[in-house]
């Protein structure tokens, strides 16, 4: 099984081969542009990128299924603050399925940052004095103290969105005798 990663960032890829080594699959990361803002600002935008990543990766390859990862931020009904969201999009260039990965709070300084124009990674750096967190631990990872990780956060949001696809039997598990089709 061919898979087209709508990403150069080594987390997210990670994140797609760790949740689909079952079907070994063959992953080829694509820089594509997200169409929306670096820095996410809602569910739909988030939503938005993970898309146009899955379907413009796809495009730029003959992969069996295009995947779109995309982190943002967004203030959602009933929780207090700013939140982490992440959300994942799979297209076989037919049918197209979004899933959503965990989402958790963001101190109130990272917020009020994020606020004033800024992107979570480059903020993240700035508090932790590190250099390319999200193509690490992430803040997926740093603010929950290593009980995850920004890889396996969307490898959570890879599952829900190629779920779909193996549920339907459009994927198989690879054996000697049956293969991926
Ligand atoms: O430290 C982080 N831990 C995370 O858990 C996380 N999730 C998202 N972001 C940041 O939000 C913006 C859009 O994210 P994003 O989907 O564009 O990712 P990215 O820029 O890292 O990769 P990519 O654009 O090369 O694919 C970027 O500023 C990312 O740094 C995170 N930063
Ligand atoms: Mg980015």
């Amino acid at each position: 099984m061919d898979l087209a990663v709508g990403s150069t960032n080594p987390v997210k890829v990670d994140a797609v081969e760790r949740t689909l080594e079952r079907f070994e699959p063959a992953v080829t990361a694509v820089a594509v542009d997200s169409g929306v803002p670096e820095q996410p600002w809602s569910i739909e935008e988030t939503v938005t990128g993970a898309e146009t990543r899955a379907r413009r990766a796809l495009e730029a390859t003959d992969a069996d299924y295009g995947v779109g990862l995309e982190g943002g931020v967004a203030r959602l009904e009933g929780v207090p603050g700013l939140s982490l969201i992440m959300w994942a999009a799979v297209t076989d260039g037919e049918r197209l399925e979004r899933g959503g990965g965990p989402t958790l709070s963001l101190p109130d300084e990272v917020a009020a940052r994020l606020e004033a124009g800024a992107e979570l990674g480059p903020v993240m750096d700035d508090r932790l004095g590190t250099d390319g967190i999200a193509e690490a631990d992430g803040a997926a990872g740093v603010l929950t103290a290593g009980l995850t990780s920004r890889t396996q956060a969307l490898g959570e949001a890879v599952a829900c969105a190629f779920g779909p696809f193996v549920a339907a039997g459009d994927v198989t598990r690879t054996t000697d005798e049956s293969r991926c089709y």
